[in-house]
């Protein structure tokens, strides 16, 4: 079943078009990549599905709800969470602080709670407390827990942008680079976090990436941009040896060069 429907997705910057027509049907608890040279379109076409830009044409559907005109924060709410290619992480504040800021839009306290200090504020302050330590014990920073955002590596860094985003409790996932400046070390147990998340929080994965030894390894499915427009979508297997794949990579020339 599709969790996720791109539909003929759209977006001009003026006379550039980022993305054009670009459609996508994402099986629920799977894990998919967007893949394409640089300038290809793809955080742009994240940048739609989490409400950053509004398409200039085309439908977005999350279990058959439309997405279209919704705010970052609602497009949260409704399941969808991120990371993103330059980590965003409030970097002066502490690691378990990030992940509780994460989990901020879904506390029923609300304001008025928060101003008088009702004790429903204070329960679930320790609730998501603990949670946030769960948290960040799932992603391998249990022992960070009070280093501020800056200390970290640049890898656990990427880590903890995983761990805020998870702490929305979303049904998709959408990495940006989620690789990007690891050591081979980092990417082989991001590989494996990236699997054990979808597989223990039922997650739907879907990531854009650049490393293809990561991309081809854990993708069911993949789909490739280029200059804004999709020319390839299927298995690693039918994506590796792709004519039009390989001449977006490469340049034209590639396929028939031998
Ligand atoms: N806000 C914007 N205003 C104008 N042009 C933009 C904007 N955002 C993206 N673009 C342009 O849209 C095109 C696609 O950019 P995008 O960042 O989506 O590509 P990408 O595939 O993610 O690239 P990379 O792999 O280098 O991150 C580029 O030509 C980029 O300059």
């Amino acid at each position: 079943m599709a969790i996720l429907e791109v539909q003929n997705l759209t977006k001009k910057f003026g006379g550039l078009i980022a993305n054009q027509d670009v459609s996508m049907s994402v099986e629920k608890n799977s894990i998919t990549a967007v893949i394409g040279p640089n300038g290809a379109g793809k955080t742009t076409f994240f940048n739609m599905i989490t409400g950053v830009y509004q398409p200039t044409s085309g439908t977005i559907l999350l279990e058959s709800e439309k997405l279209n005109g919704l705010k970052p924060h609602v497009v949260s709410q409704r399941g969808i969470a991120r990371t993103f290619q330059n980590i965003r992480l409030f970097n002066e504040m502490s690691v378990l602080e990030n992940v509780m800021v994460g989990m901020h839009t879904r506390l029923k306290a609300g304001l008025i709670g928060i101003l008088f200090n009702l004790p429903t504020i204070r329960k679930e302050e320790i609730a998501s407390e603990i949670e946030a330590y769960q948290l960040l014990e799932y992603v391998g920073l249990a022992d960070f827990l009070n280093e501020k955002a800056c200390n970290l590596s640049y890898g656990a860094q990427r880590r903890l942008e995983i761990a805020r985003a998870l702490a929305v409790s979303p049904k998709v996932l959408l990495l940006d680079e989620p690789a990007a400046g690891m050591n081979p070390k980092e990417t082989k147990e991001l590989t494996h976090l990236i699997k054990r998340m979808r597989d223990e929080f039922n997650l739907t994965i879907i990531l854009i990436e650049h490393d293809m030894k990561l991309v081809m390894e854990i993708s069911e499915q993949i789909f490739v941009l280029d200059h804004g427009e999709k020319i390839a979508e299927g298995r690693p297997e039918d994506i590796r040896n792709h004519p039009k794949v390989i001449e977006a990579y490469l340049g034209s020339g590639a396929v028939h060069a031998g």
